[in-house]
């Protein structure tokens, strides 16, 4: 079989002739911009429409609410050049170690699988994604992606002047940059940095180089940016920009509470006060922003209602941080590590199978305003929202959610610091499944027992047959053989195993008063049964409990313990041999 390593050098080879096609095709007239050193700057890739193409998103993309992903955004870096009050503390966030970030080579190779099944549209964001050394690379590299329509990026703008031409050349198609205030003073209070001269610089170069409408994004703040609104509103006169008015995102970790948020109705009556005629323009497909005008003026404006009127519906978007989670939601909790996957040497189609997981259990919608001002971390900033909780309350948790027994390769790690000594978490904090695929199919077997000490009364009426609830013993054998069936449902990291069969027996102890439950488990496959016939013996045992816990709570499961293994390639073991 080929390795997954020769496949994808592979798979880079046969992308090169393409890309050089592609740069050597002829330039649109609307396309032509020309660099400040005169020369052509690389054609953007032509789009059918202002709505991204989901029809041929595969499965995997698709969620459970038939939402197709076609949209993914990457989180370059969780460094930035400004401390925005609403995102980050002043002293900045927790920087991950750098060898725990994704390299350039991962993130396109975590691109193209995204590209591959479907997605069409890449934005590169962060932290300030224009703080990265090789952001021209990666953009001209994901430019380079066959099936990638557009790769676009979102910045604070403090470095877009010097940046734009090289990225520009490399292909980005659109710029969104952020700015919340015309006022420089303000603009240094709201970000605790000085900059707003370049940022304004950085907005004209974009306008000049023809990225219109220009995207500015305005986190609406009560008590510190509301009334400017207008101001912005005036700006889209001659200005061929598109303001969005963002309702501002509470959550734990910045400090402000959810009476700064301006809801978008608010907001709109505001600029209705100096603007009375507003033109409603048509929303595209999967905006996040609701758009208006007013009659006469270049430019536009917009309302991103994020809390008072989520736009989860039509969601179609996806986004990995800068040390490779994937986040199906910007406010869900749980992300899969695909660094993780990736760095243990999956192929694409395990790739595909872990992203496929993870979207199906997108939920339908946000957690509402509550919920979201209450969850752990910086969302927008898309670092691992999970650090802070887990650090703080569960220091020595690693393995966040454990595989599901259908998709083995399943991976969600929390942290950048594993333990070292588990021998199913490796040394990166993997979950690790033993592979089994080189083992021969023998048969084997195994017995397991499990004690149960009752009251007299309790062993009376079970000799008896008495219970209230009935059969004690025989529910409790049916209960063991449907638990072990079920091993590999359980507890993680076990092998489903076709059964041959499943065998429970007791006896009492009358003088100990004990219920004695021995379960033999018994397979031909390539691993043995010992967890099989631990689980039986278990459950079979708390099954007792069940049944008569109705007369006391005193009873106690005990010794549940391994007596017997053979079969396969290790040397058996059994309890008597350990005696002697
Ligand atoms: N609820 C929600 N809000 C989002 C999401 N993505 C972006 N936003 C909001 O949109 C604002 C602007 O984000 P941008 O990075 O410019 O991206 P965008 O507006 O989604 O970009 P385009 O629609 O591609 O132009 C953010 O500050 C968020 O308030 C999302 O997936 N969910
Ligand atoms: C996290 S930034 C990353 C890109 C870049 N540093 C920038 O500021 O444009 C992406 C967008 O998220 C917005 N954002 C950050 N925190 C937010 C919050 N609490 N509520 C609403 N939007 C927020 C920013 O204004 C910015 O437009
Ligand atoms: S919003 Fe952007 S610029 Fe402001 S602190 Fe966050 S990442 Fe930096
Ligand atoms: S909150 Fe989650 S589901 Fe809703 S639009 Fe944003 S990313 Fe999509």
């Amino acid at each position: 079989m080929m390795s997954s390593k020769r496949l994808w050098k592979l798979f880079q080879q046969s992308l090169r002739p393409v890309a050089h096609q592609k740069r050597s095709l002829s330039l649109p007239a609307s396309a032509a911009l020309i660099s400040d050193d005169n020369t052509f700057l690389r054609p953007s890739k032509a789009r059918q429409s202002d709505v991204l193409d989901d029809a041929d998103v595969d499965e995997f993309l698709v969620d459970s609410f038939g939402r197709k992903h076609s949209y993914l955004r990457i989180s370059l870096t969780e460094k930035c050049n400004l401390r925005c009050q609403y995102c980050m503390p002043a002293e900045g966030v927790p920087l991950t170690k750098k060898d725990h970030l994704l390299s350039t080579e991962e993130i396109i190779r975590l691109a193209s699988t995204f590209v591959r099944g479907g997605v069409k549209k890449i934005r590169l964001t962060g932290g300030e994604p224009l703080l990265r050394p090789d952001i021209v690379e990666i953009c001209q590299r994901l430019d380079d992606l066959p099936g990638l329509e557009e790769v676009v990026l979102t910045t604070n703008g403090l470095l877009l002047t010097r940046k734009l031409p090289s990225l520009l050349k490399a292909g980005l198609r659109s710029v969104n940059v952020s700015l919340d205030t015309l006022i420089p003073a303000k603009f240094e209070l709201i970000t605790r940095r000085r900059g707003w001269e370049k940022v304004i610089e950085g907005i004209d170069a974009a306008l000049e180089a023809g990225l219109v409408p220009l995207k500015l994004n305005c986190v609406v703040t009560r008590g510190v940016n509301e009334e400017e609104m207008v101001d912005f509103v005036r700006w889209t006169q001659n200005k061929a920009v598109d303001v969005r008015f963002i309702e501002y995102m509470p959550f734990a970790d910045n400090k402000w509470n959810d009476k700064k948020i301006v809801p978008y109705v608010e907001m709109l009556d505001i600029i209705k006060r100096k603007y009375s005629k507003l033109e409603r323009l048509p929303d595209k497909a999967n905006d996040t922003s609701k758009a208006y005008r007013v009659p006469g003026h270049v430019g536009q404006f917009g309302f991103v209602t994020s809390m008072t009127n989520n736009f989860c519906g039509t969601c179609n978007r996806l986004r990995l941080t800068a040390d490779g989670n994937l986040k199906v939601c910007l406010f869900g909790n749980a992300e899969v590590s695909l660094r993780d996957v990736l760095r243990s040497g999956a192929t694409d189609d395990e790739l595909r199978q872990v992203i496929g997981v993870a979207v199906k259990r997108k939920k339908k919608q946000h957690a509402g305003m509550l919920n979201i001002a209450k969850a752990p971390g910086r969302p927008m900033i898309l670092i691992d929202s999970w650090k802070s909780f887990i650090r703080v309350f569960c220091p020595s948790f690693r393995l966040l959610t454990l595989p599901s027994p259908s998709h083995p390769v399943h991976f969600y790690s929390t942290s950048s610091n594993p333990p070292r000594d588990f021998s199913h978490v490796n040394s990166e904090g993997k979950a690790n499944m033993v592979c089994v695929s080189s083992k021969p199919v023998a048969h084997r077997k195994a017995v397991a027992e499990a004690r149960v000490a009752v009251s007299d009364e309790i062993l009376h009426k079970i000799l008896n047959n008495e219970m209230k609830k009935g059969d004690v013993m025989a529910v409790a054998k049916l209960a063991g053989v449907l638990a072990a069936k079920k091993t590999w449902d359980l507890i993680p990291l076990c092998h489903n195993i076709p059964l041959d069969v499943v065998n429970i027996v007791h006896r009492f102890d009358e003088e100990k008063k004990e219920i004695i439950l021995e379960a033999t488990a018994e397979a031909t496959w390539k691993t043995g049964v010992e967890m099989e016939a631990l689980t039986a013996v278990s459950v079979a045992a708390l099954t007792v409990y069940d049944m008569c816990k109705a007369l006391s709570h005193s009873i106690c499961v005990r010794e549940i313990r391994l007596l017997h293994k053979s079969g396969g390639t290790k040397p058996g073991y059994d309890i008597h041999d350990e005696k002697q």
